[in-house]
């Protein structure tokens, strides 16, 4: 096979089926982790391209709608999106292989790199904004994430952040994760719409990211702490925000705030938000 730098990610539109991967050009390296959706691993694509292939257990997803929305999804190309090279579908369980992010989850990053983040306003700041412009992104291209959180983050080298499992919310089969009822739904990074009428948009995505960025300026708390869900429900409801992150600036605490407003049309857009967050990025030491 040519030398690693003569090749490129399947994106690249090199195959007929550039979203279909060949599992025999993959080989699969340690486990990075797991869930009710399967197992992580860590790859290699023809011998050259460090990827993530997640092996999805049976019964997880409805399988063929998502591969089919796969085709769409390879399109989407950002610096601040995880991309995903392609699946392998010929084979069960399904392989959906991405880039490669050696930093794990931003979630779990914030947590472990508490005392080195805590003190450094400009990149928590920074770390929102990267989040922002790939957000930016999904909704110039109208493409709703439906569940933007600091878990589904990802951080690669020298402190990148990019926005992972992008509408991948729509193919999980377990209604205890799709309804919001459900024991696994991500109530608190969910607005009242869609709390109450599961109506899911671009502001809906907006509201969540509000909420990220408390995550990310608290370092990795969890909102709303131990409140049972029928708590935090009230409270969105009645209009009871997140408390600011100590490390939070009164300025970035107030565009959290925007991103809650109750009404969706008025929050602002992401591409809104991208001007706002830069602009006190200039201002912050
Ligand atoms: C709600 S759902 O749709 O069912 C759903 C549920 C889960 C997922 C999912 O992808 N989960 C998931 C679980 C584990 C790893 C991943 C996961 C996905 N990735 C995509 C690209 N890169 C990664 C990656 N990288 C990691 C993870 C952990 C480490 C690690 O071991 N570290 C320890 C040492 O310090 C550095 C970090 C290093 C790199 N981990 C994704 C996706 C969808």
């Amino acid at each position: 096979s040519p030398p690693c730098d003569r090749i490129v990610p399947p994106t690249a539109g090199l195959s007929h089926d550039k979203w279909e991967i060949d599992p025999n050009e993959l080989m699969l390296l340690e486990e990075l982790g797991s869930g009710q959706f399967g197992v992580v691993r860590r790859g290699k694509w023809r011998g050259c391209i460090d990827t993530a292939v997640k092996m999805m257990k049976e019964g997880t997803m409805s399988e063929d709608e998502f591969i089919e929305e796969a085709k769409v999804m390879t399109k989407l190309q950002h610096s601040n999106l995880v991309q995903l090279y392609g699946v392998c579908s010929k084979h069960r369980p399904i392989y959906i292989v991405t880039e490669y992010m050696k930093h794990g989850s931003l979630l779990n990053y914030l947590r472990r790199h508490e005392n080195t983040l805590a003190g450094n306003i400009g990149l928590l700041l920074d770390m929102c904004i990267q989040v922002c412009n790939g957000m930016a992104y999904l909704e110039r291209h109208n493409y709703i994430h439906r569940d933007l959180a600091a878990r589904n983050c990802l951080v690669g080298s020298e402190n990148v952040v990019k926005v992972a499992d992008f509408g991948l919310a729509r193919y999980v089969l377990d209604d205890q994760y799709t309804s919001s009822g459900g024991t696994k739904f991500p109530l608190k990074w969910a607005p009242p719409e869609v709390l109450n009428y599961t109506r899911f948009s671009s502001k809906s995505d907006v509201w969540a990211y509000g909420v990220l960025m408390w995550e990310i300026f608290t370092c990795g708390k969890m909102p709303y702490g131990k409140l049972k869900n029928t708590e935090v429900v009230e409270r969105v409801q009645r209009g009871i925000l997140l408390e600011r992150p100590k490390a939070a600036p009164s300025e970035v605490y107030h565009v959290m705030k925007q991103c809650w407003t109750h009404a969706p049309e008025e929050r602002p857009s992401f591409r809104v938000l991208r001007e706002k967050l830069a602009h006190i990025g200039q201002i912050i030491p």
